[in-house]
């Protein structure tokens, strides 16, 4: 029996690094994969598909937003064949960069099955064969969760896996639940034609974004399909070709007519049906792998990364996790995982940006007399005036001395002009240090100086004004 230094379970965004990474490093790595194809979900069913679609979506939006305004005619019926063709086209490139042989070069083991524990130190793969590893990492993702809701099992629907598989695009389109993955795919399906409407059981949209930019993101998308918070599904039903859908809005019994539903509330850890219970690797109580700061399980030789423990499901999060584990598995140092640093964007149009802290949560936790925020307009901005973007803002959550807490930010391509924060944030730059570097005229990175400008302008229009005010007159 074959016996390894690791066994990654899962060639998804996390396992795919740390596999690669162990290998680097000349450990004898195992990877094993339950499905034909290596990429796991952000390649075959998240971001890549999504993120495609989603611009295909403001090229036909821009067509037809922009053409009569140039005296253009958009006429025609769009072909979504054409455009569900264009997405698995791009999964198929990523497959061809991505080859199982690519691994095989790098000395990994590539086993293709389903694998679960037999004992502590010991997975079984398909049930046929059996290897044996010093330490292992489960990085297995999640699934879309199916809600119990009356009468879902025998109506049609649609999850982010299978939507791909629509050629028309519908009339009305239903979407449960209004998470960035129901919003950004419907905004797609909004922008091809159909009449979208957003039900989410939540009270408040979402309640984990900053307020102000989830009410900016809202009223934006209300521009283009409905959305209905506080809104309980309750039953569907499938009438000759058409969806019912029953909800309580507010109390108040509603019913809708789809054509067809997409359904997106949320991700189960996959951790069934791979021996974790056997092996006594302890999960909490929605089922997630529960982790260290390590990102050690109850069993300290067995790793979690990515999506199976939930703590911030990202694709580029879960690479980073994966980059700890290499270093804690491999070469046994005793690397703890933050968050703080890592950002993320939802590809909404627009865009919107998130990392670290909010201002409500550095309240809380510093209390307010401790706590600024920087607030920029986009259309204080030259670029974004010239583009007509200017419908946006950022905010910047900064301690009394300028350091940076955390920032939001929604705008066309936030996730790309708010990079140098990331930098400056990552790297312990003080907020001031974001004027003190030169961005090329007009970009709208320029938004990010105008940041650090108000800092500066505060500070001297506030706390230092009198000792600057009598600087510059005996300099005079
Ligand atoms: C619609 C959508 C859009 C998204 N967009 C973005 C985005 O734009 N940016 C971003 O950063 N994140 C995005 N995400 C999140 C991102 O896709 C996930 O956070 C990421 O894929 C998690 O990586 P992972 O390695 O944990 O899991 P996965 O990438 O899902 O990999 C898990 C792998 O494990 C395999 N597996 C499972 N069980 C077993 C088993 N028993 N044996 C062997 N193999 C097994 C699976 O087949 C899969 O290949 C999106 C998610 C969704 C749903
Ligand atoms: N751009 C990106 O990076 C991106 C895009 C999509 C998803 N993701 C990742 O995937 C994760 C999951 O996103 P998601 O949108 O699938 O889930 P989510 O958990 O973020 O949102 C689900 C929404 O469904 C609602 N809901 C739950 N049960 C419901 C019900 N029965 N009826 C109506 N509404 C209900 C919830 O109130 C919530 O607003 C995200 O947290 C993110 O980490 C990232």
């Amino acid at each position: 029996m074959r016996s390894y230094d690791l066994i990654v379970i899962g060639a998804g965004a996390g396992g795919l690094t740390v596999a690669k990474g162990a290998a680097a490093f000349g450990a004898t790595v195992a990877l094993v994969e339950k499905k034909s194809h290596i990429g796991g979900d952000c390649l075959h069913y998240g971001c890549i598909p999504s993120k495609t679609l989603v611009e295909l979506a403001k090229k036909v939006h821009d067509i037809h937003a922009n053409a009569k305004g140039f005296g253009l005619e958009a006429e025609g019926q769009l072909n979504l064949s054409i455009i569900m063709e264009h997405v698995q086209d791009v999964i198929t490139h990523f497959h061809t960069i991505e080859e199982d042989s690519n691994l095989i070069d790098l000395g990994i083991d590539l086993y293709k099955g389903h694998a679960s524990f037999v004992t502590e130190h010991q997975i079984e793969i398909d049930r046929k064969q059996r290897i044996n590893g010093k330490r292992f990492v489960i990085a297995t993702g999640s699934s879309p969760i199916i809600p119990d809701i009356k009468g879902i099992e025998n109506t049609p629907h649609y999850t982010n896996e299978t939507i791909y598989q629509l050629d028309k695009v519908p009339n009305r389109l239903v979407v449960i639940g209004g998470g960035p993955t129901n919003l950004e795919l419907g905004q797609c399906f909004a922008r091809f034609g159909s009449d979208v409407t957003i039900l989410d059981e939540a009270k408040t949209f979402l309640a984990q974004q900053d307020e102000e930019i989830a009410l900016a993101l809202r009223d934006r998308l209300t521009e283009e399909m409905s959305i209905h918070t506080n809104s309980l599904v309750v039953e569907i039903e499938e009438l000759d070709v058409e969806k019912k859908v029953k909800f309580l809005k507010d109390g108040n019994l509603e019913t809708i007519v789809a054509d067809e539903v997409l359904v997106g509330v949320g991700r189960q850890a996959n951790t069934s049906n791979i021996g974790l219970n056997e092996i006594g690797v302890q999960l909490d109580n929605v089922h997630n792998v529960l982790v260290n700061p390590y990102l050690q399980t109850s069993k300290p030789h067995i790793y979690a990364i990515g999506d199976v423990h939930g703590k911030f499901c990202f694709s580029h999060a879960a690479g980073v996790e994966g980059k700890v584990v290499v270093q804690n598995a491999v070469l046994g140092l005793k690397k703890k995982i933050r968050y703080d640093n890592i950002p993320y964007t939802f590809y909404t149009d627009p865009e919107i940006f998130h990392i670290g802290m909010t201002e409500k949560e550095a309240i809380k936790k510093y209390g307010k007399h401790n706590v600024g925020v920087l607030n920029v307009q986009a259309a204080e901005i030259d670029r974004f005036i010239t583009s007509g973007d200017e419908k946006g803002f950022v905010k910047v959550i900064i301690s009394k001395r300028g350091k940076i807490l955390g920032a939001q930010a929604i705008g066309k391509h936030a996730d790309d002009w708010m990079q140098a924060l990331v930098f400056a944030k990552t790297k312990k730059y003080r907020v001031g240090a974001l004027s003190t570097v030169v961005y090329p005229y007009p970009s709208n990175t320029g938004i990010l100086q105008a940041v650090g400008d108000t800092y500066w302008r505060q500070k001297f229009h506030t706390k230092w004004s009198k000792w600057m005010k009598r600087y510059t007159q005996i300099f005079r």
